[in-house]
């Protein structure tokens, strides 16, 4: 529904070029949520900025159902871009002006009736869930109630796309969660496409179903958000996915449970939650002779399933059948000593 077609941005300054998006290639499907994660200075909202051509790319295509925007007249643009909501980090809201005029504004540039206007903002202004602020201006709401009317002026013309460029960066975690989960009830409820950029795996973890991963202006892995997770090809997907995963984790803490559990061996295992439904560890304590002592673990929650790994020091006389055992029933068995 959405193709980036060799997108460049380059930014000419006093001290020369910058190149801020190198050539990316993205194809977002109608319905899904569809994160961009990177650190400081990657690219991310340079990119999500030429998804509404408020940043016009330098060279390559965007394509929204087909149609290319950098070919089209400005009138037409005007038109695109009232398909495409945007959310902001800093909410962006008229602040001389109450809740329903922040939201009923996008409707009047829109040239919506008059009389059509205010059902219509009183129904998004529920949606959100701000029914009763609908007379307190932006200065009397806290963090979190300022992004539910900046959701609601983004979704006042009903559009196809809803790009959120940090939406929730500037949000306390509890809010930060509120505010996704709003979210995720927008998608489900219009098949709304979410295209968002975050410097934070917890909102791709907690919302996306697919993921991309930019660095120097580059996109450097994508896929979907499970299999990303469970198993990070490039070293800046590997210190995202980090962020989620238990401290525990480092290599450093691998080591001291090789000298503190030596005998018998120690065995990382991996499962999509959903494919290793079988009580695994169960089976192998009834059918070999084999004790698991399980050392550290953690399951991490995503939309689209559960993937979790446990540390395990396994003791007995039937270690290697074991492993054979979980590996066909399709745990991944990486053998740490
Ligand atoms: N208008 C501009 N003029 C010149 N350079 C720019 C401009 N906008 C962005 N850049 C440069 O492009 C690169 C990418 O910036 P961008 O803001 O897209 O990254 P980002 O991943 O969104 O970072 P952050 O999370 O800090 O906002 C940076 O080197 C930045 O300095």
């Amino acid at each position: 529904m959405i193709v980036l077609n060799q997108i460049k941005k380059i930014f000419n300054t006093n001290s020369g070029c910058v190149t801020a998006v190198d050539s990316v290639n993205l194809s977002i499907r109608k319905g899904e949520i569809f994160g961009i994660i990177g650190y400081s200075g990657a690219g991310k909202s340079t990119l999500i900025r030429m998804l509404n051509l408020l940043e016009r790319p330098t060279e390559g295509t965007v394509t929204i159902d087909g149609k290319d925007l950098t070919q089209i007249s400005s009138k037409e643009l005007r038109l695109a871009r009232q398909q495409i909501g945007m959310v902001f980090q800093h909410f962006n809201l008229l602040w001389s002006r109450t809740v329903f005029e922040n939201i009923a504004f996008s409707l009047e540039i829109a040239g919506v009736k008059k009389e059509e206007i205010k059902p219509q903002v009183l129904e998004l202004i529920q949606l959100v869930g701000l029914s009763g602020k609908e007379d307190n201006y932006p200065s009397q709401l806290s963090g979190g109630q300022k992004q539910r009317v900046g959701i609601a002026r983004a979704l006042a013309n009903n559009p196809k796309v809803l790009l959120c460029d940090e939406a929730t960066s500037a949000l306390d975690p509890q809010t930060t969660d509120e505010i996704l989960d709003l979210l995720v009830q927008i998608n489900k409820k219009y098949n709304l496409t979410i295209v968002l950029i975050t410097h934070e795996m917890h909102v791709i973890q907690k919302i996306c179903h697919h993921v991309a991963i930019m660095e120097s202006g580059r996109i450097v892995e994508q896929g979907d958000v499970l299999t990303v997770f469970s198993n990070p090809q490039h070293p800046v997907t590997e210190r995202f996915v980090k962020q989620v995963a238990s401290e525990d984790d480092s290599i450093e803490t691998v080591e001291h449970l090789i000298k503190k559990f030596p005998k018998g061996k120690i065995v990382l295992l991996k499962y999509l939650k959903e494919k290793a439904e079988q009580p695994f560890i169960t089976n192998v304590i009834r059918n070999y002779q084999v004790d698991i002592n399980i050392i550290q673990g953690k399951v991490v929650q995503t939309q689209e399933g559960g993937y979790g790994s446990l540390y395990v020091q396994l003791t007995g006389l039937e270690i290697i059948p074991a492993l054979n055992y979980l590996k066909e029933v399709g745990v991944e068995v990486e053998v740490i000593s």
